[in-house]
């Protein structure tokens, strides 16, 4: 177990560089099962938790995979097993994206059904609506879900009812091998989706028209490894654009890929901050007082649910009065609790939140109760008087990369510290208490500094 440390009033600059999308290695590792021949070679993967998860999944599906500095690669010329373990499901939603891989290429699996963020329910019925409009069968157990299919998937149309990432992730996969052509409608339009696609083509599929509501896939008889580069993770870099706004700072994002931040560079703007777009990233200069502005999540080219949290610290922070509302998941307001213990004034109603701005926010014992909280958790301890200890961080190893590290190489005060579950809380405080005294001279450098 472990706490960040974050001690408020640094004003961040510098440079911090983006690590490879969680969103988009993620099904593409689940994809490297549809490589019949050959050894895909995937580069920028981030040494996240959620990485090394779906690698067990693979493995323990018999595919050959290996990670080192940043760069997996997968042999998975060898299926020996359909049935991925609920030990690896029940801690990532996205292990449940090797359904659509496996059913394509063996005509059976068996997955447990998925764990991840408790941010809604987060049915998957649009995923199962899809592998049986292709042929399959499907079977809803006790706790877990089997498909199969008499000879190959065939091409279908699919009209999605919502324009769910996972599920527009899945068919398309599940469609690269089926017989005939695939039209996916109503299709999430997310960077990831693309980089997928792209993924998928160099495999040796036929996918067109990903990154539009309409994507269609003409399927292929067999597919190859091959060698991909993971797109930048565009929601942890708005992470660092938001931290770099709250502190009143001036960061260059390296590798923010502006396009893919559309929103979120608009919201900033209009609450005052600069934001440079550069051929190699975006530079944020912000100069408090922000102004409040209105946030509506939705699907992309939409504000990202993802940004939500990060969003609403920094309002907490801002002149005037948002409202934030949340309309892909119905239970991503958790955090507000825990922005209240450090003197937040939120209201939520329904699927609304108002914030009173301009709080003075003070440091406090919070945990992240999920992966996007932790890190709002985190940029409300950077503006907060005094120190705020965050829990709950295995949240947050799932989705950054060496979080504490980039935010103190930019000149924040934090740290993380082991919290021994054997101590009484008597001594762990005493550690707190010489890490706080300490903590400018513990100040670590960043590895790649
Ligand atoms: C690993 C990954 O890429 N995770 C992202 C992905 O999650 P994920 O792929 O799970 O999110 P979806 O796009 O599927 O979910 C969007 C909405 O659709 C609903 N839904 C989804 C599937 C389904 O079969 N039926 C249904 O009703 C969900 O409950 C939710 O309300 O997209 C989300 C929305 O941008 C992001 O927050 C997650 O970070
Ligand atoms: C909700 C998220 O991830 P997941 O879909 O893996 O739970 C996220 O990345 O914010």
């Amino acid at each position: 177990m472990s706490k960040f440390i974050v001690r408020g009033g640094n004003v961040l600059a510098g440079n911090v560089k983006v690590s490879g999308a969680k969103n988009s290695v993620l099904p593409i590792i689940a994809a490297s099962l549809l490589g019949e021949e050959g050894i895909s070679v995937i580069r920028d993967a981030p040494p996240l938790d959620d990485v090394m998860t779906i690698n067990k999944v693979l493995e323990s599906l018999g595919a050959t995979v290996t990670y080192d500095r940043e760069v997996i690669t997968v042999n998975a010329q060898h299926i020996a097993s359909c049935e991925a373990p609920y030990e690896w499901v029940r801690k990532m939603r996205a292990s449940f994206l090797v359904m659509g891989p496996l059913l394509t290429r063996t005509g059976f699996t068996r997955i447990s059904l998925p764990g991840g963020c408790a941010i809604g329910t987060r049915p998957i019925d649009q995923h199962l609506k899809g592998f049986e409009a292709m042929g399959a069968e499907i079977n809803l157990g006790q706790g877990f879900i089997e498909a199969k299919s008499q000879g190959r998937l065939r091409g279908a149309k699919i009209y999605l009812d919502v324009a769910s990432v996972g599920a527009t992730e899945n068919i398309m996969m599940a469609a690269t091998l089926a017989e005939g052509t695939t039209v996916i409608e109503n299709a999430a339009k997310e960077p990831e989706i693309v980089d997928l696609a792209n993924y998928l083509n160099g495999m040796g599929a036929k996918v067109r028209g990903a990154g539009t509501g309409v994507i269609r896939i003409e399927g292929v008889e067999k597919l190859h490894g091959c060698e991909h580069t993971v797109i930048p993770d565009r929601i942890e870099a708005g992470t660092f654009m938001i931290a770099a706004a709250v502190t009143g700072g001036n960061v260059f994002v390296e590798g923010a890929i502006a396009d893919h931040l559309g929103p979120v560079i608009s919201k900033l703007e209009e609450m005052g901050v600069t934001v440079e777009i550069q051929e190699n990233g975006v530079r944020v200069i912000a100069c408090k007082p922000l102004k409040a502005v209105d946030v509506k999540t939705l699907p992309y080219p939409g504000f990202p649910t993802d940004m939500q949290s990060q969003m609403m610290a920094l309002l907490l922070v801002s002149q005037g009065t948002s409202v934030i509302t949340e309309t892909v998941f119905e239970n991503r307001f958790m955090h507000v609790d825990q922005f209240r213990l450090m003197n937040a004034e939120i209201k939520v109603e329904g699927r609304s939140a108002i914030v009173t701005g301009e709080s003075k926010l003070s440091g406090a014992k919070v945990c992240a109760t999920d992966l996007r909280a932790g890190a709002a958790l985190i940029i409300a301890g950077l503006a907060a008087d005094g120190t705020t200890e965050v829990s709950g961080t295995h949240h947050i190893d799932r989705g950054y990369v060496h979080l504490a590290e980039k935010l103190s190489g930019l000149g924040a005060d934090i740290w993380r510290i082991a919290i021994d579950e054997k101590q009484t809380s008597q001594e762990a405080e005493k550690v707190l208490v010489t890490v706080k005294e300490e903590m400018p001279a513990l100040k670590i450098q960043p590895s790649w500094a």
